[in-house]
């Protein structure tokens, strides 16, 4: 047994996964062989899921039946919904609004509880309903808590375009809806990142997928993995409406000691490639508002932290500028990390449970030694 601590284990290999790949150094993404460039530019959301659960890129007529039968199951129980109001009426965090809402869909899954936990076509197809009915828990939280009411999922639209729709009550234009659609395929996997992690260590345990991705819900929510992505487009209102200079606010930041948000990655140590195509996306989206404020404000921060400490942004940081130009609210952005990220954690639990091993690391004791620490029953202390 090592004794070698790897700190937040990194740099450890814990699977084998033919999932996705990273490449820190190069700054590159693949699923399943895919460099996710062409995946972004050529592939829907509903594809790549295809391609992440069942190992292929669809056909024509696997695409439609996957994504009907998706669509079919988008409704949530009454039950979930009215839970999912009384959250939103009690200004609970979108996140954990979220996180509550996953679990309960439990209750109601066809499947029965006691299925076996390895079973991978009941794993998918649980995995398919979580899947398809996070999109309908986010908007109708996200319309409740502006006393808006929930508009039902229509079966007609993809699943980019109904979230859109059930959200703003409006069927998006095509360019929202693919931009949209572009972002759900860049967050949809990225290896064993913490997320993913914490799913599978459920999973492993034999729970049930539910209890997994609920799990996994509230390790994306942290300020270090995919909250990030809130706290960026806060800390751009901010300084844009204190009408500051960006370096100033990012200078005072380091100074402080504080991290800036969006900067910086475990495995990348160059460019996020997924963050130079939502840079894309955000140059455009301000090009066609006719203000290139959010993006310029960005660059000129990526450009300092660059030069002055060589931090490159990851994928949060221009999905933040991207998403706040397409109008969604800003504490939703990580619900939406959710809504794409789901896929991943879906496909890595049904890959590792299939030759599941229990995961459990050990830690480096440093507590008292036995040989110098005597029991005092209560009555004596
Ligand atoms: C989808 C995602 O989860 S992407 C990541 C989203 N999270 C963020 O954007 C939050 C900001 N970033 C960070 O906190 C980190 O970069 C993490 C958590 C993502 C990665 O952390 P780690 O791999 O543990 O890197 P580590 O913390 O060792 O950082 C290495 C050095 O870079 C510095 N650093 C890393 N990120 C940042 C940052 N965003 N701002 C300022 N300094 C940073 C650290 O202070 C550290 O410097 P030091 O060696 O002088 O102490
Ligand atoms: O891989 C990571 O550690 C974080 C990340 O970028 C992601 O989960 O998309």
């Amino acid at each position: 047994m090592s004794d070698d601590l790897k700190k937040g284990l990194e740099g450890v290999l814990v699977t084998e996964s033919g999932l996705s790949v990273i490449d820190g150094d190069a700054g590159e993404l693949v699923y399943r062989g895919y460099t996710i460039e062409d995946l972004a530019n050529g592939a829907s959301y509903e594809e790549v899921l295809y391609l992440l659960w069942y190992g292929h890129l669809p056909d024509g007529d696997e695409l439609d039946a996957f994504a009907s039968e998706m669509a079919t199951e988008r409704e949530v129980d009454e039950a979930v919904l009215a839970t999912v109001r009384a959250m939103a009426e009690a200004d609970e965090n979108p996140m954990a609004a979220l996180r509550t809402a996953v679990s309960m869909l439990s209750g109601f899954d066809p499947a029965p509880e006691d299925a076996d936990p390895t079973d991978e076509d009941v794993n998918l197809a649980r995995g398919r309903r979580i899947t398809a009915k996070i999109p309908t828990i986010i908007a109708a939280f996200t319309r409740i808590r502006n006393g808006d009411d929930p508009v039902a999922p229509r079966e007609d639209l993809g699943h980019a375009e109904n979230f859109l729709y059930m959200l703003n009550d409006e069927v998006p234009d095509d360019v929202l809806a693919d931009v949209f659609d572009q972002a759900l395929v860049l967050h949809a996997d990225h290896g064993i990142n913490a997320s993913t992690f914490s799913a599978m260590v459920t999973a492993s345990t034999l729970s049930d997928l539910h209890s997994a991705v609920t799990a996994a819900i509230g390790t994306l929510k942290g300020p270090l993995h995919g909250g990030a992505n809130q706290d960026v487009m806060e800390m751009l209102k901010e300084v844009d409406d204190a009408e500051q200079d960006p370096l100033d606010w990012v200078k005072t930041a380091l100074d402080e000691g504080r991290r800036v948000s969006g900067f910086g990655h475990r495995v990348y140590n160059v460019k996020d490639p997924r963050a130079k195509i939502l840079g894309e996306r955000s140059k455009e989206l301000g090009e066609a508002a006719g203000s290139l404020k959010w993006y310029e404000m960005s660059t000129t921060i990526e450009e300092y932290l660059m030069d002055e400490k060589g931090l490159a942004p990851n994928v949060d940081f221009y999905s933040a500028s991207t998403y706040y130009q397409m109008g969604i609210p800003i504490d939703i952005y990580t619900p939406i990390f959710a809504m794409s990220r789901v896929g991943g954690w879906v496909a890595h639990v049904v890959e590792y449970i299939e030759d599941n091993r229990l995961i459990r690391p050990r830690a480096r004791y440093t507590g008292p030694d036995p040989e110098e620490t005597t029991f005092v029953p209560l009555s004596e202390r």
